[in-house]
């Protein structure tokens, strides 16, 4: 990807400057300018989006989710920089979630290491394992491979949150950036997601019932331009793109788009503000609930004790799935873990328990002797239902 901004054919002076020569063809307006320049706008931006939606607060714990991705990478480079240098009175932290993704995210909390020293930052790391006691290897191999975003997006929302509180840190910010955003507007346009719709392009959001915000400040910033000036600026960041299959309806999303952008590099931001202005009707969003009626819904019978709407997980006709939101109520706690929820039982605990009646059905179906079945109900008699 770098490649195609590496060594620009531009032979003339910097449009900004007009005095240094333009090395660098701005993916976002097309612009030519120097790499002095270049440095200066992107940095700008994101300042200038920190200030304008009023991100943080002097003295405020901020915590840079680090994936050792180029986004999350940047994002920690930079918001150093600018603390710095605008005096923001920030105190940063790098939070890692270590998902258990052999061969992709021992090696990306690797790069996360060497730019904790680099940025000399403190770094907190939290396991899958350690919370769920599962890795997302475990997961992939017990639930196959085709709803992993899904499992994976769940527990590290909440891994996050966790490892926040666990710092005492009520500020996550993340490396989401324009095309990131740009692709959940169209994707929740296509779907009809109407509900969903109207809040993609929010810049600081929170869990119902955490008290943890989350934020994005390179909601304005182009991925190509992230590329580019990690490229520029020689960061440590890791490149490799996770084992298991991105989101499939994601991954049409963002095809279509780097077609759009190949057209017209304004799109990316087009469609975030297109997202910004769209007001809703009330009507509109009732009729869209009934439309998306699920396809197919995974209903634990077993459970007596809970309202059974908490547990209901619906998948797509695309075959991504959603977990039922039942009736929000702030401050509670889940039933299960003691984790804050705005439900009885919280997203996690719900996959947990799919996950664990499988693993039942798995020994049991790999199991010969002929004790299988009294030996599935002493499983499933251990298990919290
Ligand atoms: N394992 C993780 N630990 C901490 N934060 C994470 C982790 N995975 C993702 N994030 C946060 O969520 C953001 C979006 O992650 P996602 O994997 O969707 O995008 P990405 O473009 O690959 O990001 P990056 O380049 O930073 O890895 C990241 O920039 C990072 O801030």
């Amino acid at each position: 990807m770098v490649e195609n901004f590496v060594k620009p054919k531009i032979s003339q002076l910097c449009e900004q400057c007009h005095s240094r020569k333009a090395q660098v063809k701005r993916p976002k307006n097309l612009q030519k300018i120097c790499k002095e320049c270049f440095y200066d706008v992107f940095e700008t931006e994101i300042h200038n989006t920190i200030v304008n939606n009023k991100l943080f607060y002097p003295g405020e714990r901020v915590a840079v989710g680090a994936s050792g991705g180029k986004d999350s990478t940047v994002l920690a480079y930079i918001l150093k920089l600018l603390n710095e240098r605008y005096n923001y009175g920030i105190e940063i932290v790098l939070l890692s979630i270590d998902e258990g993704i052999i061969g992709y995210r021992d090696d990306s909390l690797a790069t996360v290491k060497r730019n904790q020293q680099q940025y000399q930052l403190p770094l907190e790391i939290v396991s899958y394992k350690e919370l769920y006691n599962w890795t997302m290897d475990e997961i992939v191999s017990c639930a196959g491979i085709r709803n992993s975003c899904t499992y994976c997006g769940v527990f590290r929302r909440q891994a996050l949150d966790r490892g926040a509180a666990k710092l005492e840190i009520n500020h996550v910010v993340t490396g989401h950036n324009a095309d990131d955003m740009a692709e959940t507007v169209l994707m929740n346009l296509l779907r009809g997601d109407v509900a969903r719709l109207e809040k993609s392009t929010t810049i600081m959001t929170s869990s119902a019932g955490s008290p943890i915000k989350r934020s994005k400040p390179f909601k304005y910033s182009y991925q190509k331009e992230i590329v580019l000036y990690a490229h520029y600026k020689k960061l440590d960041y890791f490149s490799t793109e996770c084992s298991y299959a991105p989101e499939a309806f994601r991954g049409t999303a963002r095809e279509l788009m780097k077609n759009l952008e190949a057209i017209r590099p304004s799109c990316i931001i087009d469609i975030i503000h297109s997202g910004e202005n769209l007001v809703l009707k009330e009507k509109k969003i009732k009729q869209q609930f009934r439309k998306t009626s699920p396809k197919k819904v995974i209903n634990n019978e077993n459970d007596k004790h809970h309202d059974n709407k908490h547990n209901e997980i619906e998948i797509r006709p695309d075959g991504s799935v959603s977990l039922n939101k039942g009736g929000f109520i702030d401050g509670n706690r889940c039933e299960r873990c003691g984790y804050l929820s705005s439900n009885k039982i919280c997203k996690a605990c719900i996959l947990l328990e799919g996950l664990e009646a499988n693993r039942a059905k798995i020994r049991l179906d790999n199991d010969t002797s002929s004790d299988g079945a009294a030996k599935l109900t002493r499983t499933l008699e251990q298990l919290s239902f």
